[in-house]
Order: structure tokens, then sequence, then C-alpha cells
């Protein structure tokens, strides 16, 4: 009764009015839709918001009253002005810790400013990308996609690979080493040291990449079981954590090892070879806790990798449905860097931004389809966001201590009023002139922005980049390009139904 009138007498001092509250719904309406044909997003969530005509309302479910807000200036809020009165909160380290133990994905407090604090200048060298390893991991997805003679490769399932290759790219970035995916699910390459080392601790029957696929599955479910993320665990998923762990666990020690005898003698780099930038070498530099390192370079692998790989997807089913959209991009493409690659006109991190058309493209792809389209907060203390209260929406709004605040990504980018009329239409176009502001947050915003939003827009570019240069045709394969994509969420959102496509060789490479 006391915390209730303190809380109160709280609202009213900041002149708060309640928002509306929508009527309870079944609590297995979200997680059962999928079973019923019905789109998470466009099915429930935005019907939820349109059927209460307004941006901010509250819920009860089980018993708990949860927040919902799509405010841009309640975002700004949460994400950064008041961003010490709001946290990740416990259940997110709970449901990731079986894997990824506390890194600075799953973390708050000081342990989090502590990590943030650790990456930050890896992150922030602009060239962190190696393009090296990312056109040698290029060079082997255009392997796994041979082109017939009449021009033309088979049907490809461009997700699969895109999936690999973020694979493939992240883990050289991490350990110095790529997991080279892409090549051995096709050609059963010789196992190498790392891979050999990987299916030997599983007992043979799976390396890595597929023990990474099985935990992060996992995690995926443990997210949607909510609180009951206890339940969901299996001898399958603790195999494969095992296996990853002692496969990161034996980069560490190698770095740590190097680190203990003075670093790594300079290796003398060949005529226009860049040094390679490994990140574990650079973190022992900052720590030599052997778990945290471990525990680190996972979180970073599992915030980078499907986001990555979402993003290149849904870029290319939006240039195979808009042949137009394809065409100008590739012109704009050929037009910067040449037909094929050339040290003349190289793909840099400075080329690919100055390239205008192409960042349209991944922004207007990561507006309609961001890589994670929903997220949440939970309030760390009485506070009060800005708007979204009283009958018309325009009073600040009281949070209790503990409550949550689910703000959804992918209604944001679709809201009428910021974005326009044709706000459902991929119109790259729009973004000339346009700034970013917080009504379009795929990478977050304020303090915990994404970390590696620059890494990401420059190896998914790069790969953009080289693939208009190789193709200039694609074609949808099957009957679903005729309808709207069905998406699947998982840790991240993705084509349910893949990429399937054919691509044609340019007549120029
Ligand atoms: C298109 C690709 C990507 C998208 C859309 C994306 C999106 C996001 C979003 C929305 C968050 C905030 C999550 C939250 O609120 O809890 C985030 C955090 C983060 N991302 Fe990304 N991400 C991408 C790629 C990457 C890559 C490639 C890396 C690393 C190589 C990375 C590393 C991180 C890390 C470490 C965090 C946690 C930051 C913190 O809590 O301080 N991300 N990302």
């Amino acid at each position: 009764y006391l915390s209730e009138r303190r809380f109160r007498a709280f609202a009213l001092a900041h002149g708060c009015e309640p928002p509306p509250t929508r009527p309870p719904n079944s609590p297995s309406a979200s997680t059962s839709s999928g079973r019923h044909g019905l789109d998470l997003l466009d099915d429930l969530i935005m019907a939820r918001y349109r059927s209460m005509g307004r941006n901010t309302f509250t819920s009860t479910a089980l018993g708990t009253t949860v927040l919902s807000t799509v405010e841009p200036a309640n975002l700004q809020a949460i994400l950064a002005t008041k961003f010490k009165d709001f946290e990740i909160g416990p259940r997110r380290h709970k449901q990731f810790g079986i894997l990824l133990g506390r890194n600075i994905f799953t973390s708050d407090g000081p342990f989090w400013e502590h990590s943030r604090a650790m990456f930050r200048p890896q992150f922030a060298r602009e060239q962190i990308n190696d393009l090296d390893s990312t056109e040698k991991a290029t060079q082997a997805l255009f392997q796994v996609i041979p082109v017939g003679e009449d021009g033309w490769t088979k049907e490809t399932d461009l997700m699969t690979l895109f999936f690999r290759f973020t694979l493939d790219t992240a883990t050289e970035f991490l350990f110095g080493e790529s997991v080279d995916s892409q090549l051995a699910a096709v050609e059963n390459v010789a196992a190498s040291g790392h891979r050999a080392m990987a299916a030997e601790k599983a007992g043979g029957d799976v390396g890595f990449a597929e023990a990474f696929d099985i935990a992060q599955n996992w995690m995926g479910l443990r997210v949607r079981a909510l609180g009951l993320y206890w339940l969901v665990d299996s001898v399958k998923l603790r195999k494969s954590v095992k296996l990853i762990r002692e496969f990161t666990d034996y980069y560490v020690r190698l770095a740590l090892e190097k680190k203990a005898q003075g670093g790594e003698k300079e290796k003398t780099l060949e005529e226009g070879e860049r040094k390679k930038y490994v990140l574990v070498d650079a973190l022992v530099n900052e720590t030599r806790d052997s778990e945290e390192l471990r525990d680190q370079m996972l979180g970073i692998l599992l915030a980078g990798r499907d986001t990555t790989a979402t993003l290149l997807s849904w870029v290319f089913i939006v240039l195979t449905k808009n042949p137009h959209i394809f065409n100008k991009l590739r012109s704009a493409i050929l037009s910067d860097f040449g037909p094929t690659p050339s040290p003349s006109r190289p793909i840099t991190f400075a080329s690919l931004k100055s390239c205008k058309y192409l960042q349209h493209v991944l922004h207007e792809t990561l507006r309609l389809h961001p890589s994670v389209p929903l997220n949440n907060r939970v309030a760390a203390r009485d506070t009060v966001l800005p708007v979204g209260g009283g009958p018309d929406g325009t009073k600040p709004v009281a949070m209790r201590k503990g409550e949550m605040v689910n703000f959804t990504p992918y209604i944001l980018h679709r809201r009428r009023d910021l974005w326009g009329e044709d706000v459902e239409e991929f119109r790259p176009e729009r973004w000339e002139g346009r700034r970013i502001d917080w009504s379009f947050l795929p990478f977050s915003g304020g303090p915990r922005i994404c970390l590696g939003q620059q890494y990401a827009l420059t190896e998914a570019g790069y790969l953009i980049v080289r693939m208009l240069q190789r193709f200039d045709r694609i074609e949808g394969v099957g009957e679903h390009w005729q309808k709207k994509p069905r998406k699947k969420i998982s840790l991240t959102m993705y084509p349910l139904d893949g990429v399937k496509v054919r691509l044609r060789m340019a007549r120029e490479v």
C-alpha cells in the first residue's frame, strides 16, 4: 500500500497520466502464432497497435504489466537520456548463460561498463574488417555456386550460404582462423587443424559450425520460453556447448601463450599484404581471465553472425523482387568499383560508404526488415517516459521499478506518420538527404548501440558489391516468390523460405 502511494505521488509530481490498457488476450497467442499461419509482427503486434490507435499502451499478461511503445521520444529516453533508469535485466543472462556465460551482450552495470570499455577501442577502428579475409570467404561462396554452360547457376539458397559466409569471416576475425564452413559443407575438405580438433572433441560427429547452429537454435527457444527458459535444455545442447567452449578455449590459450612469450614476432608482410587483425590477440592486452575471454568472444559471435547474414538475405530478397532496383544498384556498383576487383578502385570501408545508392539499399532493407525486430528493457528504478499518457498520448508516463517495456523497431519503422504514405514500399531513394534519428533503430541507440554496426555494414556491403560485379541477373525459384515473404523470428528475423534463386554470370566477368 505504501509503495503504491509513493508511486502515485511520484507520478503526480511528474505530471504523468496512465496510457490506455489493452484487454488481455491468451498468453499463448504470441508463441502459437506460427502454428496458426499468423505472422507474429504483422498479424499480432502490428494489429494490437492498430486496434489501440496509439503508439504507447500497457497490457497485462500472467499478472505482469508490460508497457509497449514505438514513440521515438520514449525510445530516446529508454536507450540514451535515461539510460541509467533501464537495464537488460537478469533474464537474458539466464537464458543465454548456458552458452555464453557472462559477457557484454548479457550483462548490466559495472561488468557491462568494463566490457564496453574493453571492446570500444577495438571496434572504433575504421578498418576493423580484414577485407582480405572477406574476399577469401567471398571466393569460397562463389566456388559453391558454379555457373553452368548456359551462364546460369543452379537453384541455390543464398541464405544458407550467407550464414556460412558470416560464420567464416567472424571466426577469422575472432580467432585468426576461419572454420571454413562454406567449403567444408560441400567438399568434405580435409579437416585442417582446428576442424579436426573440433570434430575429435565432439566424438567425430559434428564440427564447430554445426554445434554453433544447434546451440543457437536452442538459445532462440529459450528466449521464446521467457521465464520458463530453464525447461528448455537437452543433451544435444550441452554437448554442443561443450564443443564450442573447448574450441574457443583453444584459441584463448594460444593468444595467452603468445602474450606470455612477449607477443608473436611481427610477420614480414608481402607487398600489398595487410596486417591481419585478430580480436582475441587484442583482448589479451585487456584481460588475462581465460573464462571471460571465451565468454566475451562467444557473445560477439552470437551478436554478429546471424544479424549480418539476415541482413544479406533480406537484401537479396528485395533485389530479386525488384529487378529495377537490382539494375540501378548494379550500375552504381559498376560505376564506383568496375566490373571486376581492381587495385585502382578498391572496395574499402570508405569507398563502400561513399557508394550512396548501396548505403540507401542497406538502410531501406534494415528499415523494412530489421534483423532484430523486437527488443525490451526493464525499469531499474521508478522512472518517467516523456510521452504516451493521458487521453491524447501527450502526457508523460510513469513506470515502476521492475516493470518491462517492449519496443518493436519493426513497427516503429512502419509508422506511416513518420515515414509517409509509401511506408510499406521498398524505396531506397527515401534516404536521399534523410538524417538518421530515433525513428530508425536497427542497431539500437545510446550507450548500448550495436558495437559491430560499421563492421556489419562493411562486410555486407563488400559481399553485395562482389555479387553484383559477378552476376547481372537474379531470378527467384519457387511459387512463394509470388507472395509476401514469410518470416521466422528466432534470435533474429529471417525469411522462412530462404532465398532460393538462380543467378546469371555477368558477361563482363
Ligand atoms: C546487420 C547486422 C547487425 C545488426 C542489425 C545488429 C543489431 C544490434 C542491436 C539491435 C543491438 C542491441 C541489442 C540490445 O538492445 O540488447 C546490438 C548489440 C550488439 N551488437 Fe550488433 N548488430 C549487427 C551486427 C553486429 C556485428 C557484426 C557485431 C560484432 C562483430 C555486433 C556486436 C554487437 C554487440 C557486442 C552488441 C552488444 C552491445 C552492448 O550491449 O553494449 N553486432 N546489435
